[in-house]
């Protein structure tokens, strides 16, 4: 069995007795190596949940375990915040008028001044920053100064890597390489990685573990394909896939018989290739998604959405034939 790095064990933190406002009683653990993913939308809880990993607010209830030791809060020490974990906020925190090399030789000593440039010299080469070492932080790009972050947060002996929001100043061609780069950095150097992002995509890409948050509460934890495939709860499907939701009376209508009140699918599901038991559907509208179109399709007044691959096979008004031949109850 892999060794266990966080443990959070019930966990409560309210900002305002009265409101439903912070996290409830949330348990989970996190094993050494793990990317780990906080998905939820806005104001779900995600912050408050790291910044209580990383001992910044205090607790109500329930503690975080580093190692097997209590992570101690901000009115316990002199600086919040644990020593082998360090978190990289939405404004990066860098010194703006210095060097990007001296922005991260900076976290060592100087003790050993050649293994000091070295170390900053490797953490760099990581990071593909290298190029950049002689420029002021003001000359970098929002994606150039997150990599530097990132590389100053790790230098020093870093077990535990939280970053907020890390793809929040990046368009989307960087995205996907700064993803890259992080799970490439997490199998090389070991560190764990707790990331809190409001983009499902980023979890499903990058994670070993999600953890989703609704309202302040953990709805679910597991492996990205797992978690997709069986989600616990009609909102994880919506938040990771898009899902269709249907009443189980809708459902009738297009011959899916529910186990409970509410049938569950996702377009990927939706099979537009006819067979014995697959109905017309008109197709009402087409989206051009780039590599696929995705499809909107009316029968009997229930609509649905499907994937299309082969652009322009269908088209608005035509009719399809649908099988539907995997979906959940709920
Ligand atoms: N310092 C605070 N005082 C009072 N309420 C707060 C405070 N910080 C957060 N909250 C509330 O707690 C809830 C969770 O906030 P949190 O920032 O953890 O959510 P989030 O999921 O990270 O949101 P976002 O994705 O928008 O950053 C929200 O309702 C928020 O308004």
């Amino acid at each position: 069995m892999k060794e266990k790095i966080i443990s959070v064990r019930n966990l409560t933190k309210q900002y305002q007795k009265e409101q439903a406002s912070g996290i409830r009683d949330i348990s989970f653990d996190i094993e050494k190596g793990q990317i780990v993913a906080i998905l939820g939308e806005s104001g779900s809880g995600k912050s408050t949940l790291l910044k209580c990993i990383y001992g910044l607010l205090k607790t109500d209830e329930g503690e975080v375990l580093f190692k097997e030791k209590r992570v101690l809060g901000p009115d316990e020490q002199l600086i919040p915040g644990h020593k082998e974990m360090k978190m990289v906020t939405q404004d990066f925190s860098l010194n703006i008028y210095a060097k990007v090399y001296d922005n991260i030789a900076s976290m060592l000593s100087n003790t050993d001044v050649q293994g000091k440039r070295d170390k900053t010299f490797q953490m760099m080469r990581h990071l593909n920053i290298e190029h950049l070492k002689d420029k002021k932080i003001t000359e970098l790009s929002g994606g150039e100064q997150q990599r530097v972050a990132i590389a100053k947060a790790l230098i020093s002996d870093t077990s535990v890597l939280l970053l907020d929001e890390p793809f929040s100043q990046v368009d989307a061609l960087l995205k996907n390489q700064l993803r890259a780069d992080i799970k490439r950095i997490a199998v090389e150097t070991g560190v764990t990685v707790i990331m809190v992002s409001h983009d499902p995509a980023d979890g499903l890409f990058l994670a070993d573990q999600l953890l989703l948050i609704k309202e302040g509460q953990l709805l679910q934890s597991g492996a990205p394909a797992y978690v997709y495939n069986h989600p616990q709860h009609i909102y994880t499907a919506q938040l990771l896939g898009n899902a269709v939701v249907l009443d189980a009376a809708e459902a009738e209508k297009l011959g899916l018989q529910s186990k409970g009140s509410k049938v569950v699918f996702y377009p990927e599901w939706v099979d537009l290739k006819g067979s014995w038991n697959s109905r017309r559907f008109e197709v009402k509208d087409v989206y051009y998604k780039g590599f696929y179109e995705e499809l909107l399709l009316e029968k009997n007044g229930v609509t649905i959405r499907a994937i299309q691959l082969n652009r322009g096979e269908h088209k608005k008004n035509d009719h399809v034939q649908v099988n539907i031949p995997k979906f959940l109850s709920f």
